[in-house]
């Protein structure tokens, strides 16, 4: 499978970037994990937008859905031209009231994941782990029929079940919002020492640190990771592709 990372800012998008997004392509398939602010514009570089099967939402912050209100009303008009043939598959991760709105639920089959849930799209299985956050949060996990793994984090505070669910994939994308200085800010949220520490049980193939602050030197959260984990890292950019 191939991954590009469309955008990885925490919060809001720096100037002509954007924020949480990361496109996963396997024999046709074209998921579309979150759809943070920016994203829409970015992954037409990418992709046409018809051509998404499905968008997984690991949760109701603006930084990882606000432009999937756009990418419906993209649905709704490339449907309406007949550029497009079926619904956009909306997969989300929230409890109680807390839920996504659509102005045109016909375009859009939305449906809400578990840490239970297992979604099948096309050759790729995607299974779901909750996460300490502010707000119910998931990180995903996508396998290929070929046995190889990705996972990416979503938001979350240092936790078993994100090294659990982690262990062993090829890739882990891997959220890093703070430099460790940072350390008691938000429970919510990764250091970029937490994030090495995860990886340093977890042993992912590779690790890519995402969801990165706007200050300080990107480098050292590098720096920071690799005090507890000695493998591969990498921070993410835009238009960062990946052959998983
Ligand atoms: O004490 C705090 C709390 C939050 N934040 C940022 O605001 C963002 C809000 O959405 P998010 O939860 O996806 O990510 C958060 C962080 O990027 C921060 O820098 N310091």
């Amino acid at each position: 499978m191939d991954l590009t990372v469309i955008g990885y800012w925490g919060a809001y998008p720096d100037k002509n970037e954007a924020t949480s997004g990361y496109l996963l392509e396997h024999k046709g398939s074209k998921i579309l994990l979150d759809c943070g602010s920016g994203v829409l514009s970015k992954l037409q570089n990418y992709t046409t937008l018809e051509e998404l099967d499905a968008v997984v939402i690991t949760h109701l912050h603006a930084d990882h859905m606000a432009d999937v209100y756009s990418l419906e009303f993209a649905t709704l008009i490339s449907m309406q031209l007949g550029r497009r043939l079926k619904p956009l598959e909306v997969y989300v991760y929230y409890k109680d009231s807390n839920r996504l709105d659509f102005s045109y639920p016909q375009y859009v089959n939305v449906h809400q994941v578990t840490p239970q849930s297992v979604v099948t799209i096309g050759e790729l299985t995607l299974e779901f782990s909750e996460n300490i956050h502010e707000v119910p949060c998931c990180a995903v996990k996508v396998t290929s029929g070929e046995g190889k793994s990705l996972v990416y984090s979503g938001d979350t505070g240092y936790c078993q079940k994100i090294i659990d669910f982690s262990w062993g994939v090829d890739v882990l994308v891997l959220e890093s919002s703070f430099y460790s200085w940072q350390k008691e800010l938000n429970q919510g949220h990764l250091t970029a020492g937490e994030a090495g520490q995860i990886a340093a049980i977890a042993q992912p193939g590779r690790l890519i640190l995402t969801h990165l602050p706007h200050y300080g030197d990107h480098q050292q959260l590098v720096l920071e990771a690799s005090v507890h984990y000695n493998g591969e890292i990498q921070l993410a950019y835009c238009g960062m592709r990946l052959t998983i």
